[in-house]
């Protein structure tokens, strides 16, 4: 199963309200669901979808466009490594992410923190 359980997905709702999160990274992403429609919107691109698979973000761009939220997303068509080493270039992007997201090959997960 790709797609996060509801539940999981209610639990990273909660945990994204609580702390009042702003600038979020889902890492691994499919087709985009779980928590690209709870970040408030502020007219900014604080949402960075990092994917290899760009054919899963065009299936899924619909969906994102018909709710008014592809202004919100940073699409990074990428390997999870490379996306974060080029995001740790920009000295703007260190410590700024809110929460993170990780749910790609599960074997990497040690490298991303
Ligand atoms: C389980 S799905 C993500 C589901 C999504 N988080 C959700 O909640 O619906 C895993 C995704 O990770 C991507 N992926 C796998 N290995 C990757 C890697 N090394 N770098 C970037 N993306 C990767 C796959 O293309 C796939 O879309």
């Amino acid at each position: 199963v790709m797609a996060t359980a509801p539940e999981a997905a209610q639990l990273i709702a909660l945990l994204l309200k609580l702390i009042n999160a702003k600038k979020t990274i889902e890492i691994g992403v499919f087709t985009g669901y779980s928590l690209l429609l709870k970040i408030p919107d502020d007219g900014k691109a604080n949402y960075s979808y990092v994917d290899l698979d760009r054919d899963a973000y065009e299936m899924g761009f619909p969906v994102i466009k018909k709710a008014n939220d592809e202004h919100k997303i940073n699409f990074i068509q990428s390997p999870a490594l490379s996306a974060l080493d080029e995001l740790l270039n920009d000295h703007d992007n260190r410590g700024s992410f809110d929460f993170a997201f990780i749910d790609t090959d599960k074997v990497s997960y040690q490298k991303y923190h």
